[in-house]
Formats: structure tokens, C-alpha cells, sequence
């Protein structure tokens, strides 16, 4: 309360010349501004002095906001510079505002709301200038809303409209005799900071409603129903603006006259004013008339559903059903008083509320008490109430609590496109309307219905594919018809196809060929040939991948003549399966293109995985690896055992027939090198993309069930480790690229010029290989022979059960393991083709001379326990970043277990460094190997 025991630092004078003046163009019997300006004081310096105030509860609360609002007030009046042109704007006030002039008839609202504050006790005659600017502050507020559209303020601002008509407008709001010049600024201002404080325009307490319809009409002369009374409205559209545009557009305040704007849109011409209207939302329709005519009215209505699909106009279609008058069961009649009023947007009983508004306790509870006041003149006070997902939750309580106590005239509608934001206890207390998304057929009917009323010429074909991109909202597919009216009275095909940037479906086609082709230059160069022109490719993949599952979905037989065409390309099984494996990857693609910034080198490069991955027939299961691949990468787990839960999917015996092996020494080389690109390219860091690209390679890709056994080669130890810090990183680029999960396997391979290396070279044997983690690896003869075996390896036939085979591991060439106390390792034992062989906790007791074995996991456990492994590893074992640990995954090379297999003898593995072994037998049939000492074991047949 200081302010007010201070002097106001504004100086008015001529703010007090020009209330003066305006007082003496009142009606002398009602005293609105002489009450005001007695108020005033001037001190000799052209200030206005106040006194205190004295006021208790509810009255300062009142007050608290009032001062609020001056304060803002009185900065924008600043602004507003009662200074160089108000002398002229007064003259004009005086003399030429015939319509001020006819304010000073009326009984006024202001009036009311000075005596109000009067009854409350509210001094004036001790207010200060801040205080007396709450008057017409309030007064705007209190009558709903003054046009604060931008024009308007751009035009007040640079006095070239009088502020007479904007105080017309505001008059005419009122129907006020006592505004003064005053009240026209203040009502500017309070026009002018609608923008940075929403409560202030507020009205009736700042609760945020709005008009409904045509929300807050400029009413230029008297709120005459007799002028509006004959206006059919079936008959004709009203031109009524449409919220979410103006929303859009930042126009919520600045509205207009519906009957004086022609409609920005075809969805605003064409919004639906009843029940019939209403495309594909019928039964909602009938159930919401239904309860009309029943009079089973709730208090609580939640319209939920996509976009664009109705809810809005239902809402006020249903508003203005619940006032209608008329005993039509077709209500809203649009006849009636009610009805003529309400689409002409001048009903006081149907409001539109802001969200964002009310968003709090208090103007809810103000909103309600609001509501409370029974209707002026109808049977319904309905609020509708859009977004509301965007309320507090105490605002939600609030209001929920408030719904017990109101009383039965008074409904809210809620609308919202996401009912999952919706606290429980709001949906379940709704009378919920779910509003699905509208058949592509019934927009399509709708679209050409509009264009025979527009005089438009279309083409079925265009506004088949209008209403199908339109993702069912009706809204969408309306604008979209509204942009392609522009471009000519004819909607073709190809006009819809150039405005979306999307290509035909003989272009269309003609892609999906080559991308499956497997060539792959030639898919490069299109790809780049279509980015160039203005084609989304977020846009390209979704029809790529819509024309896909046409085509399998058999849609061809119905459908136009090109997918007919491709039809005829895609008969066979592996044909199909090749188009679902296309799908799938497409779907992911869309997802990261989604997220990515650099969408050309994604959209390429799921082109060319559609070709440069081959996979094997009867693959079936890989769908789910490489769905599952995808989203374990999105929750970071890229280096998995899928191949052990695939097993579970896969007849007996299936299991190792399916893999596809690129290597270097295969002629793959460009394709590796084409794969490894993308990958790096995927990299955020600038930097390790160079490091990657630069020092890393990648030599192998063996595709097997699902799983990627990818292996990278670094030349340094140095860069193996840090490759290894970005295993993650590299990983799932890579799982992306080729659509299935990955073993990481990075290599170290010391160049020929490393001396000190080339001596291990030699000596080392490759039998083992291990999933992210360092091996030396060398270009033996033996290494030689791995790489040509894996080279030509064909669908190898399963091995004969009880086959077992022993193998005593060397790691001559590996590094040193190091603990002093020894570890638990988990380990999965795969074949180099990546066929999982087992998996395993083995023990390795370092000062133990003797052979020990802490247990044998399960088969269908394996996933987890690789999970515990990276458990293990970074917590008891602390060995993850070092690079000398034991393997988690030891690779078999195949030539060497295949030759133990034929002997029949046991696997054992043993680990020379911690006097350790584990023996393993060969159980072909579920391609596992079970320990052969362990109770617990299982195989994979149990596992099935
Ligand atoms: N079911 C429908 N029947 C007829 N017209 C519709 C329908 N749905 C949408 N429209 C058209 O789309 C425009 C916008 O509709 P409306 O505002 O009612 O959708 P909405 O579901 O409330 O959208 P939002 O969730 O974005 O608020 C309407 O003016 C109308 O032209
Ligand atoms: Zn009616």
C-alpha cells in the first residue's frame, strides 16, 4: 500500500483537462466521471495526490489486484503519451465522435461497476490516479473484451485511428455512458498489455471466457437481436473465425464481427454448425443429441481425439443444441433467438474459455462462481473449455471439486487432444466423447463436396491422396484443399503432388526397384537426384513404405494401375518376405529421420540397406531381432545375445542355416567401406567421426539370425581403446545401418611397419575372438584360413546330437588377464559365424591350482546374464576399461570346432593364466552347448 501514501509520479494535468472535458459531454444525471475526477487531485506540480486508503479483507484483495492492473496501467499510459496529441485527440473526442456522444445515453455497466467498488467501500474520492485507472480497466475486463487486435494497436500507436473509435468499440461493448477519456486509454492499455499479461483482459475476474462462436464480436452498435433475427444460418456458412487459426496466428483477442468477415478458410467456412454436419462422427452426434432431448444433461463433458477431427465445433454445436429453443429434434435449429444469437457470436451464455487463463485455483474458483449466476436467459451456462490438458493440477482439483457444488444449468465442456494428460479423476468423471480419426473415404467425400460448392474441378485421385496424407483430420485435408485452390480451379494429381513434395507413384516405384536391386550406385545417385528438388524425405520413406504395404496387403488387385504394375514385379514368397524385411527397415528409418538432423544421409542410407542386406528366406524371426535390436539400442544396450532368444523362435535345426557374411576378401570391400561410412557419418562428434573414419575399418560383417557380428580393426592399441569408449556409439550406428543387433568385435591389428608386433602376428592363433574387447588378431596362416572358410560359408547342415567337441584355448597371443584374487566371468561361446553357442559363469580363481567352476546359466537366461556382465564387469570385476580382461564372448572358429565335433569329445575351455577350465558339450539341436557337468543346465529344447 505505499503507493497510495505517495505522490503518483505521472503527471495528468491534461488527463484532468481532458476528464473535464468529456464530463461535460455527459448526461448531467449520471455523474460516471464527475464521480471519478472528484477523485483527482493535482498538486501544484501537475500531479495527482492521493490519500490512503483503508481497506479490510475481501477489499484489499480487490485492491491488491486493482493496484496490479493500474500499475501496468499507468506504464502503458505512459507509453500511450497523454502528451503530444492528446489535445487533438480530445478535440476530436469532443466534437467529432458522434458515437461517444451516444455512449453518454445509455444506462452503463461502468456505472455499475463504480458503484460497485462505491457499495464496497472503495473510497474513490482517496484513490489515486493508479486506482482510478482500475475503473476502466475493470470496466474492459467486466465487459468481456475490447479490441486489442494487433491492428488496432499498431494503428492506436501511431494515432492515425482515433481513439474515439476504439472508445466507440469499447462503448458500443458497454453500452456505457460514463466512459471517459480516461476509461478510452485506459481501455487501450488494457488492449495493449493483453499481450504481456493475459488477466488482464479477464473478464468477470479475469476467469479467461470468451464468447463462444465467434468469440468477442466488435459490437459497433447496440446488441440489437432484431438485426440479426432474419439472418438464416443453415442456410449460409457463418463467417465466423476459426479459433485455432486465430490461435495460431495470435489473434485471440483481436476479434470481429463474424457477420463482417468474409471466412480466412475453407475449414472456417465449412465448420460444421450441427450434428448432421459433423463428418464420420455419427454416433457421437446422436448420443449427444440423444441426451438433449432426454434432458440427461451432464455437468462434465470430455471430448478427446486427434486433431482436426471435430471436437471443437461439436462442442459448440452441442452448446448451442443445449440453448436451442426450438422443438425440432434437430437441434441447434439455427433459427431460434438462442441459436441466431449464439452463431452470431453475441451469446452470453455459451463461452469459450482459455486454458491457459484459468490455470490456477483462484480464477477457477472465480470462473465458477461466475457459472454459478443463473443463465440471462437460456438453460444453459456451458463453458467450453479447450486444451484443457494444459491445466495444473490444482486447477484440475480445483474445478473438479467445484463440479459437486454447481448448480444443474451450469456444463463444462473440456476438449483435448491428449487424454493421457489428464489427471484420473477428471476422465473418469467425464461424460467422455472419443473423436477418432475421420476414414480417409468420408474426408474425401467431404473434400469434393466442398469443391463442387467452391466451383472447384478435381480429379477423385487428388482428394483420395489429400484425405489419406491428412492422417484422418479433417481440418488438415480442408487446408490443404484451401492451398491448392489457389493454384487453380482444378485439383489435380500432380498439382497435389508438387505442393506436398512428394513424388508419383511411377517415380515411386521405379525407386523401390532400384533400392532393392542391390544397386547400389545407382540407388545413391537417385536418392541424391531426389533431395536436390524440394522432396521431404521423412515424406519419401512414409510413401515408400506406404506403396510397400500396399503391395502386400494385396491392395494391388483393387487398387490404380501402378501398384497393379508392381505387383506383378512382387509374386513370389521371397519377393514378399523381401518387401517386409523393406518395411521394417523403412519404419525405423522414419523414426531416426524423425530425430536426426542430416535426414539426406539417413534416407540414403536406409535405401541402401534395403539392397546391400541380403538375408535369407524363412528369416521370419529377424523382424523381431531387428525391431528389438533398434529399441535396446534406444535404451543403450547395444551389444546383446538376440541369437539365443531368436532359437527360442526357430524350429529345431533352423537356426544354423540362415547367415550372410560380408568380407573384405568377398569382394564387399566397397559395401563395407559404404556401411562403415554411414555409421561414422552418424556420429555427433566431429571428432570421432575423423578418428573412426581415419584410423578404424571395418573388415567383417557376418549377419546370422538377427545378429551382426560386426568387426572393426584398429591398427593401435591406443585407438582400440578408445574406439572401445564408443562402442556404444559405433554400435548402434552400425545396428541402424544394418537393421539387426550387433556384436561389436574391435580388433587390434598391428600393421605390417609395427615391428614389435610382427612376431605376435605370426604366432597368434585366432581361434578366439570376443565382443568388444581387444584381440590381437593376426594374418597367420591360420587367420587366413578363418577368413576364407567364413568367406564361402554356406548354411553349414546342424551337427549330429551328442556330437561334442574339445578344444584347449590358446591365448598365446592374447594379453595378460589380470587379478589378484581371480573373477567371475560371464561368457557366451559362439561359433565365428555368431551362432551362440553357450553361455556361462565361469570362476577364474587365479591362485587356485585347481580347475573351478562357479555355475552354468541357463540358456534362456543368457540375455540377462550379459546384462549382469556389464554389471559384473564395471563393479566387482572393475575390468571394463581395461583392455586385458577376459573375453564375454569367445568366438569358435568353426574349422576348429568342426574337427573336435567328428572326434566327439568334450569342449574344454580353459583359461592357461588363471588355471582354469570349463568343458562344454555340443547339443546341435538347439545350437547350444550345455555344460556336461552341471546339473542345472539346460538346453534349448527344455528352454522351448
Ligand atoms: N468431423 C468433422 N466434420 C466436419 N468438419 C470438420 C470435422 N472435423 C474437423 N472439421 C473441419 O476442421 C475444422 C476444425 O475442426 P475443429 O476445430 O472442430 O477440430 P478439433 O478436433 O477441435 O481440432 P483441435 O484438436 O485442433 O482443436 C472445422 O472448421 C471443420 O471445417
Ligand atoms: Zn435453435
Amino acid at each position: 500500500m505505499d503507493g497510495r501514501r505517495h505522490s503518483v509520479d505521472v503527471p495528468i494535468s491534461k488527463t484532468l483537462v481532458a476528464l473535464r472535458r468529456v464530463r461535460s459531454l455527459r448526461d448531467p444525471s449520471t455523474k460516471g466521471v464527475s464521480r471519478l475526477s472528484y477523485a483527482c487531485d493535482s498538486d501544484d506540480n501537475g500531479f495527482l495526490r492521493t490519500n490512503s486508503l483503508d481497506f479490510k479483507g475481501q477489499r484489499e484483495k480487490d485492491t491488491a489486484d486493482f493496484l496490479l492492473d493500474c500499475r501496468l496501467l499507468n506504464s502503458e499510459m505512459n507509453y500511450c503519451g497523454i502528451s503530444c496529441q492528446e489535445e487533438q485527440q480530445d478535440e476530436e473526442l469532443e466534437y467529432s465522435n458522434p458515437k461517444l456522444q451516444g455512449i453518454c445515453g445509455n444506462k452503463s455497466l461502468n456505472e455499475s461497476c463504480c458503484s460497485n467498488h462505491v457499495a464496497k467501500g472503495l473510497d474513490l474520492a482517496s484513490i489515486n490516479q493508479r486506482e482510478l485507472c482500475y475503473v476502466p480497466t475493470a470496466l474492459s475486463s467486466q465487459l468481456g473484451r475490447v479490441d486489442n487486435s494487433k491492428s488496432t494497436r499498431k494503428l492506436l500507436r501511431k494515432n492515425q485511428v482515433k481513439p474515439s473509435e476504439v472508445m466507440g468499440d469499447i462503448a458500443s461493448h458497454v453500452g456505457s455512458k460514463c466512459l471517459s477519456i480516461h476509461d478510452a486509454f485506459s481501455a487501450h492499455s488494457a488492449s495493449e498489455h493483453t499481450s504481456q499479461d493475459v488477466d488482464v483482459l479477464d473478464n468477470h475476474h479475469g476467469c479467461g471466457i470468451r464468447c463462444c462462436w465467434s468469440k468477442s464480436p466488435r459490437f459497433r452498435e447496440t446488441n440489437n437481436y432484431s438485426q440479426i433475427e432474419n439472418l438464416p444460418l443453415i442456410l449460409q456458412h457463418v463467417n465466423e473465425p476459426d479459433l485455432h487459426q486465430r490461435r495460431n496466428m495470435g489473434h485471440i483477442g483481436g476479434e470481429v464481427s463474424p457477420t463482417m468477415e468474409t471466412p480466412r478458410s475453407l475449414s472456417m467456412k465449412f465448420r460444421p454448425k450441427s450434428f448432421s454436419d459433423l463428418v464420420g462422427q455419427d454416433v457421437l452426434g446422436k448420443s449427444l443429441l440423444g441426451a438433449i432431448c432426454r434432458g440427461r444433461i451432464s455437468s462434465f463433458y470430455l471430448f478427446h481425439g486427434p486433431r482436426g477431427t471435430g471436437k471443437t465445433s461439436a462442442s459448440r454445436i452441442f452448446a448451442a443444441a443445449l440453448n436451442c429453443l426450438s422443438h425440432v429434434e434437430q437441434k441447434p435449429c439455427g433459427l431460434c433467438r438462442e441459436c441466431v444469437l449464439f452463431f452470431s457470436g453475441r451469446s452470453k451464455n455459451v463461452n469459450e474459455v482459455d486454458s491457459l487463463r484459468i490455470n490456477s485455483a483462484d480464477k477457477v474458483k472465480s470462473l465458477v462462481k461466475n457459472a454459478c449466476i443463473p443463465p440471462i436467459s437460456s438453460c444453459f451456462k456451458v463453458f467450453i473449455i479447450d486444451e484443457c490438458q494444459l491445466l495444473h493440477g490444482e486447477t484440475w482439483a480445483c474445478l473438479l471439486n467445484s463440479l459437486e457444488n454447481v448448480s444443474s444449468h451450469v456444463i463444462f465442456v473440456m476438449i483435448t487432444p491428449d487424454l493421457d494428460k489428464l489427471p484420473r479423476s477428471a476422465i473418469s468423471r467425464a461424460q467422455r466423447y472419443h473423436f477418432a480419426k475421420i476414414k480417409n473415404a468420408d474426408i474425401a467425400s467431404r473434400l469434393e463436396k466442398i469443391c463442387v460448392e467452391e466451383g472447384l474441378e478435381s480429379e477423385p485421385v487428388a482428394l483420395d491422396f489429400i484425405a489419406a496424407k491428412s492422417c484422418g483430420s479433417l481440418r488438415d485435408a480442408e487446408t490443404m484443399l484451401d492451398q491448392l485452390s489457389l493454384l487453380g480451379k482444378k485439383i489435380t494429381i500432380s498439382l497435389v503432388h508438387e505442393l506436398t513434395g512428394v513424388i508419383s507413384d511411377d517415380e515411386l516405384l521405379d525407386l523401390l526397384d532400384l533400392a532393392l536391386s542391390s544397386d547400389t550406385s545407382n540407388t545413391v545417385i537417385r536418392a541424391r537426384e531426389l533431395m536436390r528438388t524440394r522432396i521431404d524425405p521423412l515424406q519419401l520413406i512414409s510413401q515408400l513404405a506406404n506403396l510397400i504395404m500396399d503391395i502386400l496387403a494385396g491392395k494391388c488387385e483393387l487398387g490404380g494401375s501402378e501398384i497393379r504394375r508392381s505387383s506383378n514385379r512382387y509374386t513370389s514368397e521371397a519377393d514378399l518376405q523381401k518387401l517386409g524385411h523393406a518395411l521394417r527397415i523403412l519404419s525405423e528409418a522414419e523414426k531416426q529421420l524423425r530425430i536426426s538432423r542430416n535426414q539426406t544421409t539417413w534416407f540414403t542410407a536406409a535405401l541402401l540397406q534395403l539392397s546391400t542386406i541380403e538375408y535369407s528366406s524363412g528369416d521370419a524371426n529377424d523382424t523381431n531381432l531387428s525391431m528389438r535390436g533398434v529399441s535396446k539400442r534406444d535404451g543403450n544396450i547395444c551389444s546383446t545375445s538376440p541369437k539365443v532368444e531368436s532359437l527360442k523362435h526357430l524350429p529345431t535345426g533352423q537356426c544354423d542355416e540362415k547367415s550372410y557374411r560380408l568380407g573384405v576378401q568377398d569382394g564387399h570391400k566397397g559395401t563395407l567401406d559404404s556401411i562403415w561410412y554411414k555409421a561414422t557419418e552418424m556420429c555427433e562428434s566431429s571428432r570421432l567421426k575423423t578418428f573412426l573414419r581415419k584410423q578404424g575399418k571395418l573388415s567383417s560383417v557376418c549377419i546370422n539370425q538377427g545378429l551382426a557380428v560386426a568387426e572393426l580393426e584398429f591398427s593401435h592399441r591406443d585407438h582400440v581403446c578408445r574406439a572401445e569408449r564408443s562402442w556404444k556409439l559405433i554400435a548402434s550406428s552400425l545396428q541402424f545401418i544394418l537393421g539387426c543387433n550387433i556384436e561389436l568385435r574391435i580388433n587390434y591389428i598391428p600393421s605390417a611397419s609395427n615391428s614389435k608386433y610382427a612376431k605376435l602376428k605370426r604366432s597368434s592363433f585366432n581361434f578366439f575372438s570376443c565382443s568388444r574387447r581387444i584381440l590381437w588378431k593376426s594374418f597367420s596362416s591360420n587367420e587366413q584360413g578363418c577368413e576364407s572358410d567364413c568367406a564361402d560359408y554356406t548354411p553349414r547342415k546342424p551337427m549330429m546330437k551328442d556330437q561334442t567337441l574339445t578344444c584347449s584355448s590358446d591365448y598365446g597371443s592374447r594379453e595378460p588377464l589380470e587379478s589378484n584374487h581371480g573373477m567371475e566371468v560371464v561368457t557366451t561361446l559362439k561359433s565365428c559365424e555368431g551362432n551362440s553357442l553357450s553361455s556361462g559363469k565361469i570362476f577364474l580363481n587365479r591362485s587356485s591350482q585347481e580347475t573351478q567352476r562357479i555355475s552354468c546359466s541357463s540358456v534362456g537366461s543368457v540375455k540377462e546374464v550379459g546384462c549382469n556382465y556389464e554389471h559384473l564387469a564395471s563393479s566387482t570385476l572393475g575390468l571394463d576399461n581395461q583392455s586385458n580382461c577376459f573375453p564375454r564372448t569367445i568366438w569358435l572358429h568353426k574349422k576348429f570346432y568342426s574337427s573336435y565335433a567328428s572326434q566327439q569329445k568334450d569342449f574344454v575351455l580353459s583359461v592357461p593364466k588363471f588355471k582354469c577350465s570349463e568343458t562344454y558339450r555340443y547339443d546341435n539341436e538347439p545350437c547350444v552347448l550345455s555344460h556336461n557337468s552341471s546339473n542345472n543346465c539346460t538346453t534349448g529344447a527344455d528352454e522351448k
